[in-house]
């Protein structure tokens, strides 16, 4: 302490403007600096330069445990030096795959482009000849090897698939500087009623918080885009009245990932109302088909049925059926493209709004429940394999005993006509199952 006093008092008498300091060579002080300067000075400025290395070390290869962190570094990273992946040859591609074929397509962003319902709405605009620009994260809540292929499917079609998350604002910004989109079709979520329970973040974290991302780039965006996006029956929760009309009560949910859709659909009304966003929300109802979800009861029975391994068939708690009114993935893709084409313009600009907005919501169902032991039967069937059944109680993890659409409305604004029944469906489905997994016995990891 004593050493010191004498060098901070010296310091003190530096003068604020650097090079007018003369030292004071009578000062007794003046041997304390001719001691220090030559070996303290360098020692303090490599420990220095070494704990900063370190820190700046720890920032760029410690890994993202928080996605959104993840999120906030890459952006930080593109806003700094946009990657390659970024460049001019990048924003070519991203510009050619939204441009329509005629003057009077759309040109369409699908968010979830590699997800099973956002393959085939992309692959249906893309074939009636709009623009579209896929969105995906790519996550691993299932076989990311399938996703992989349904982006290798959307490629062969002429549809680009950038890979980010909806909730990194910078790659939006860069997106809707690229491409002036005419609608927006919001297919990505975290999916799943049960897993709820597992990664409740995960829901936030995409319905939540992805979903506002995604509208704050669209409200600022010039033009702003129409937006259709992904709701769910699930909304419906512990709603008894049947068959399920938009105009139900939908404030039961029975699981957080019904929660997190019905909060969308309240932002929704949110944006709508204060930004002139047009959107329209669809309640899709478990939906199936070819490229499916390997979560979903019909693809992993599928697979359990030709494995030999036992499936769980879930009951009421006074042994009743569990049902569901499946509804095949081409049906939802006309209901998704018709909402599209019926859809109005947003009316703000510049993150202003100029009038009233269009604010809708269907159900898209097939109006047909079926029983969930029906659905088992119907592949035995088509597998030629018996199952091995167990019935269980249903767990109380977010599962709801039934679902059943009033598509009455659907059907008199949009045109929505369901087509196709659960045997044909599945049949389809199988056949794709087959020859996907089937024959080139491809390694799975669900
Ligand atoms: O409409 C929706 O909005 C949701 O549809 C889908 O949810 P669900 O209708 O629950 O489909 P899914 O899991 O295939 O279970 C089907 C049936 O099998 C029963 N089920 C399930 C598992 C099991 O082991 N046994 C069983 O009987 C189960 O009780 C149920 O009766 C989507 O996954 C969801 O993301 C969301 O889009």
């Amino acid at each position: 302490m004593t050493q010191l006093k004498p060098i901070l008092t010296h310091l003190d008498s530096i003068p604020s403007t650097p090079g007018k300091f003369k030292p004071d060579k009578s000062s007794p002080y003046n041997l304390y600096r001719l001691r220090f300067h030559p070996t303290l000075f360098p020692r303090f400025t490599l420990w220095s330069f070494f704990f900063i290395f370190f820190i700046v070390l720890l920032i760029f290869f410690s890994s993202p445990t928080n996605p959104t962190a993840g999120n906030s570094r890459r952006s930080l990273k593109n806003s700094l030096s946009p990657s390659p992946a970024l460049g001019p040859n990048w924003e070519r591609r991203v510009r050619a795959s939204a441009r329509p074929r005629s003057k009077t397509g759309f040109t369409v962003l699908v968010t979830g482009a590699a997800g099973f319902v956002g393959t085939h709405v992309s692959l249906g605009l893309k074939r009636r000849g709009d623009g579209v620009l896929g969105l995906d994260n790519f996550n691993q809540y299932y076989d990311v090897g399938l996703k992989k292929a349904r982006q290798g499917l959307l490629e062969r079609s002429g549809i680009m698939v950038v890979e980010g998350d909806i909730n990194d604002a910078v790659l939006l910004r860069k997106l809707f500087d690229a491409v002036a989109f005419t609608h927006v079709m919001h297919m990505a979520a975290q999916a799943g009623v049960r897993y709820a329970m597992q990664n409740p973040g995960s829901y936030v974290h995409s319905n939540i918080a992805g979903f506002v991302s995604l509208l704050e780039a669209c409200k600022t965006a010039n033009p702003q885009p129409s937006i259709v996006w992904a709701s769910s029956s699930s909304v419906y929760g512990l709603n008894s009245k049947v068959p399920f009309s938009e105009n139900d009560r939908t404030d039961q949910p029975a699981s957080l990932y019904a929660a997190t859709k019905k909060a969308g659909e309240e932002i929704a009304h949110t944006y709508n109302h204060i930004y002139g966003l047009s959107i329209t929300g669809l309640r899709f109802f478990t939906v199936y088909g070819p490229w499916g979800r390997p979560d979903m009861a019909y693809f992993f029975f599928t697979k359990d049925i030709l494995r030999g391994k036992e499936i769980k068939i879930f009951e009421t708690s006074d042994h009743g059926s569990v049902a569901r009114d499946f509804t095949y993935v081409d049906d939802v893709v006309k209901g998704c493209l018709a909402a599209l084409d019926t859809a109005k313009k947003s009316t703000g600009s510049g993150g202003k709004k100029k009038g009233a907005a269009q604010l809708r919501i269907y159900n898209l169902g097939n109006t047909k429940p079926m029983p969930v032991g029906r659905l088992v039967s119907i592949l035995e069937k088509l597998l030629k394999v018996k199952a091995k059944k167990k019935v269980i109680q249903m767990p109380r993890n977010g599962d709801v005993p039934f679902t059943h659409a009033n598509i009455t409305l659907a059907h008199t604004e949009l045109g929505y006509k369901p087509t196709t029944d659960l045997e044909m469906g599945l049949k389809k489905f199988v056949k794709w199952y087959v020859s996907y997994y089937g024959s080139k016995k491809k390694k799975s990891s669900w």
